[in-house]
Formats: C-alpha cells, sequence, structure tokens
C-alpha cells in the first residue's frame, strides 16, 4: 500500500460503483451483462479485475470509462456520476488503439494539444512522458514501425500526458509474447509508484493479478457481479516462484473457482 495509508489512516474513496446493471439489447434478445455489480476503490489503489471469459469485466470497464451506458445503478467519480468520458479517467486497450496517423510524440502530445496548453508546454509534457515511457529515441515513429511494447507503452503515456487520475486497463498485455509483458508490467508498477495513479486493470490471469494488485476483485460468470475480494499483502517486487505467491495463487485460483461468497471481502495473505 501507499505510504499515505500508514500515514494518515486510507486515501479517499475516488470511484463508487453502485448495484450496477447493464442489458445488452443484442440481434437475438437481450443479454444481462452485469447484475448488480459494486465496487469501492480509494486513491492510488492498484485494483485486478479478474473472471471468466464473457463475465462482464470490459463491459463494467467501460461504463466506468463511460464508453457505455449502465442499464440500472450509477458510478461517481469524486462523488459526481458519470454521464460519459472524462479527462480524470484514461483506458488503455489489449491493441493499443493508437491514432495510425501520428507519430509517437504526436500521439502522446494529442491530448494536451487539445487542452488550453501553451505549446511549449505540450512539448515539456510530451517529452517527459515518452521518457518516463523510456521512447524518446522513438519520438518520430509511427505506430506500425513500433513492436507491440512499443506501443502499449505509447498507449499508456497517452494517458499519463492527458492527467487522468484513473487508469483503466482492458486486458493491456493480452497481446504480448511472455518476456515482454514481464518487461511491462514491472514497468507498469513503477509508473504507477512514481505518478500514484489509481490503476483498475482488467485480466483472465491469476498470476498477473496476484503479480500487480493490491485488490483482486474476483467476478461471478456471467452475469458478472463482484463475488469476493482478496487482498494482495505482498512487498513489490514480488516473486512468482516464492512460496507466498503460489500460495497467494492457489487461494485465488481456488476462490474464482468455487464461486463463494456473494461480495464477500477476504483478507487474505499468504498466511492464510
Ligand atoms: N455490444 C454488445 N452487444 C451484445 N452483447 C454484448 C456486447 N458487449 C458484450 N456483450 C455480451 O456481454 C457479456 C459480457 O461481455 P464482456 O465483454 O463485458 O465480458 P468480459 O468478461 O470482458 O469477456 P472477455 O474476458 O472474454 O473479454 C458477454 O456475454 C458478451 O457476449
Amino acid at each position: 500500500m501507499l505510504e499515505s495509508t500508514t500515514r494518515s489512516g486510507p486515501p479517499p474513496v475516488i470511484l463508487e460503483v453502485s448495484d450496477l446493471n447493464k442489458i445488452y439489447e443484442a440481434s437475438n434478445g437481450p443479454v444481462m451483462a452485469l447484475r448488480g455489480a459494486n465496487l469501492t476503490v480509494r486513491k492510488g489503489e492498484f485494483i485486478c479485475l479478474l473472471g471468466a471469459s464473457g463475465c462482464g469485466k470490459s463491459t463494467l470497464l467501460r461504463i466506468v470509462a463511460g464508453f457505455e451506458t449502465a442499464t440500472e445503478g450509477s458510478v461517481a467519480v469524486y462523488g459526481c456520476k458519470v454521464d460519459g468520458p472524462g479527462p480524470d479517467r484514461g483506458m488503455v486497450f489489449q491493441d493499443y488503439a493508437l491514432f495510425p496517423w501520428l507519430t509517437v510524440q504526436e500521439n502522446i502530445g494529442f491530448g494536451p494539444s487539445h487542452r488550453r496548453i501553451a505549446p511549449k508546454e505540450v512539448a515539456k509534457l510530451t517529452e517527459k512522458f515518452m521518457a518516463m515511457v523510456g521512447l524518446t529515441d522513438f519520438a518520430d515513429r509511427y505506430p506500425h514501425q513500433l513492436s507491440g511494447g512499443m506501443k502499449q507503452r505509447v498507449a499508456i503515456a497517452r494517458v499519463l500526458a492527458n492527467d487522468a487520475d484513473i487508469l483503466l486497463m482492458d486486458e493491456p498485455f493480452g497481446a504480448l509474447d511472455a518476456l515482454t509483458r514481464s518487461t511491462l508490467q514491472e514497468e507498469l508498477i513503477e509508473l504507477w509508484r512514481t505518478t500514484r495513479l489509481t490503476v483498475i486493470f482488467v485480466t483472465h490471469s491469476v498470476e498477473e493479478a496476484v503479480l500487480l494488485a493490491d485488490r483482486v476483485v474476483m467476478m461471478t460468470a456471467g452475469p458478472g457481479r463482484i463475488d469476493c475480494e482478496v487482498d494482495i499483502d505482498l512487498p513489490r517486487p514480488r516473486d512468482v516462484a516464492s512460496l507466498e505467491f503460489n500460495t497467494l495463487r492457489r487461494d485465488v485460483t481456488k476462490r474464482l473457482t468455487s464461486h463463494i461468497g456473494g461480495g464477500r471481502r477476504v483478507a487474505a495473505t499468504a498466511d492464510s
């Protein structure tokens, strides 16, 4: 947890998902994607949202991002109801979603250049975040000239340059090879530490969730709701080969497959 947690009590709640229902009107009838999803997130937390394919993880994230509307229920950020996308939330997708006609620096600078910021300041911001993700030497490259890992670094830098407080990541490393994935996981944790962003990270992978999260939030099979939560109380950097890590991984896997305890909070540690 962040230092501020221990010094001055828990950080404030900045995101509240309340009784969210989502029904899609598909051509072959309605699809209930979410039923009664509730989630509370504190500033600076790193949350991993874990669940089987089709349980509604992306739907939940897209509603939080404001790209999708809920059928019932609400999402509030800093106490204000979300009714569309906003600069306080930035999304990173598995397929990068970069502007193919813009270079690395233009992609990163796109958000700031559309705010009321002086061009000099935009250039400074762009350079800062480009350096933060290690892409200064690739400033003039276009997305098709980059590897998957580099594209995802651009996507992350773009959110950071937009000054978002909440980083929403939908299986961001799912399309990457194992080595690149592991490097980006480390880099993301380092960025999260330095920027103190709040992160909600969707994944299928128990290992990725236990490696990254402060708290793993598990969803039931569709229609999704929050089934239970596990606090990951392991120091970072985490060693995937350690006994503590594997105890937690087994615990999370067991909970995920057994669907016990509707809406329960389980404070699991390596000792439990
Ligand atoms: N636009 C849509 N129209 C109709 N049904 C949809 C739409 N988007 C999602 N669904 C359905 O809603 C359910 C939840 O989908 P969602 O993509 O949120 O799940 P997920 O947990 O993110 O899945 P995955 O892990 O496979 O990406 C699924 O049954 C899916 O088929």
